[in-house]
């Protein structure tokens, strides 16, 4: 059954707009930032990450954001650019604006935690004319992330890339990504989330990210059928709801809910489990797999991730993900 069509002769498979940040890594990984002396840097910020999971899967791929014109900015370009990803719509700021800093604890392989220094971002100061409908109108897919919705201008961007998206007949994808830090209050995060929700067709979150979003909802059980089923009487095809190393589930409008087995991991940190997810369940069912299918191939994905030091530098190639899965069949991989 197939429940999303994506449009065909397009340039772009994949385009995402939001946040381009740095991760810094603990080296010294099993124990608390306070201690940690040494930091690896890698590109960060969930869109990008997803985008570079993209690519690493062999999609044609562009991002819409905004750098900071210092070494940090020049450094995602480049890394951008080095994975394949067309930067023709990856902005310089001129204001002054900085490189988003993400320093993650890796306190064991349950506990880890992100320490974010985000005051005046480039990424949030793309603006609405800044975004090229060329680029989205080239596009099968537009990605949008939720924390790019929590300060203007980049809000206001977001929204322009959806009416975009909309008007060109590209197949919407929301991963929630709500990140506390940047937001000022949970009334205004509830309204805008909700606002940007209606117009996809894929959303994509966390049980806690959906409870966010249910501010002014009724569903005290938290219930996951209830969620879900609100978002088809807008655009939505397909609902994911993420349980973490309990797996996910997808819901489609006939009211069924899709599991798929998840995979064991030898964990090394949690985070980029969500991106990851992301890019293989996307590519999954831009082949045209079965949702059940595709959400393996996104968990096998995460495992690969969270088994590695990195998140971006980490997203597997579709014969890294084969091989995973392959392995975990046979039996050559048991959980940490
Ligand atoms: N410990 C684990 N072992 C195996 N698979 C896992 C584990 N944690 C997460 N996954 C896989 O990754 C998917 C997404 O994980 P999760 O629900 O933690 O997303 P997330 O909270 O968005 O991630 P992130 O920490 O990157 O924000 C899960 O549905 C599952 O398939
Ligand atoms: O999304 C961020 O800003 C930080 C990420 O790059 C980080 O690697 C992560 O949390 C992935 O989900």
């Amino acid at each position: 059954m197939t429940y999303v069509t994506f449009p065909v002769a397009k340039a772009l498979d994949f385009v995402a707009i939001g946040r381009l940040c740095i991760d810094l890594n603990a080296n010294e990984i099993h124990r608390p930032m306070e201690e940690t002396m040494t930091f690896t840097k890698y590109v960060g910020g969930s869109p990008a990450n997803i985008t570079i999971g993209m690519s690493r899967l062999g999609m044609k791929t562009a991002f819409i954001g905004k750098i900071a014109n210092d070494q940090m900015g020049r450094f995602i370009a480049s890394y951008l650019e080095c994975n394949a990803i067309d930067t023709s719509n990856v902005v310089t700021d001129r204001t002054g604006a900085v490189t988003g800093l993400a320093f993650t604890e890796i306190k064991s392989p349950t506990d880890c935690s992100i320490l974010m220094y985000r005051d005046n971002v480039a990424d949030l100061k793309l603006t609405p004319d800044e975004v090229q409908e060329s680029l989205i109108a080239d596009a099968k897919v537009l990605l949008i992330s939720g924390t790019a919705l929590a300060q203007s201008p980049s809000r206001e961007a977001v929204f322009q890339a959806l009416n975009y998206a909309k008007k060109h007949g590209a197949v919407i994808v929301f991963d929630l990504d709500y990140r506390p830090y940047t937001w000022t209050s949970p009334e205004e995060t509830a309204v805008y989330y909700n606002l940007a929700a209606e117009k996809c067709d894929i959303i994509l979150g966390t049980r806690e990210e959906f409870d966010m979003m249910e501010k002014f909802e009724h569903n005290p059980e938290r219930d996951d059928h209830i969620t879900a089923a609100k978002w088809f009487d807008y655009s939505a095809k397909i609902v994911i709801i993420k349980h973490g190393k309990d797996g996910s589930i997808a819901y489609t409008p006939d009211g069924v809910g899709h599991r798929a087995k998840s995979f064991p991991a030898k964990v090394v940190k949690t985070f980029g489990a969500g991106d990851s997810y992301a890019a293989g369940f996307i590519y999954g069912v831009m082949q045209g797999w079965t949702l059940e299918k595709s959400m393996e191939y996104g968990s096998a994905a995460a495992c690969i991730v969270i088994s590695s030091h990195s998140c971006s530098d980490a997203m597997p190639t579709a014969s890294q993900v084969d091989e995973y899965i392959e392995r975990c069949n046979r039996g050559e991989i048991t959980a940490s």
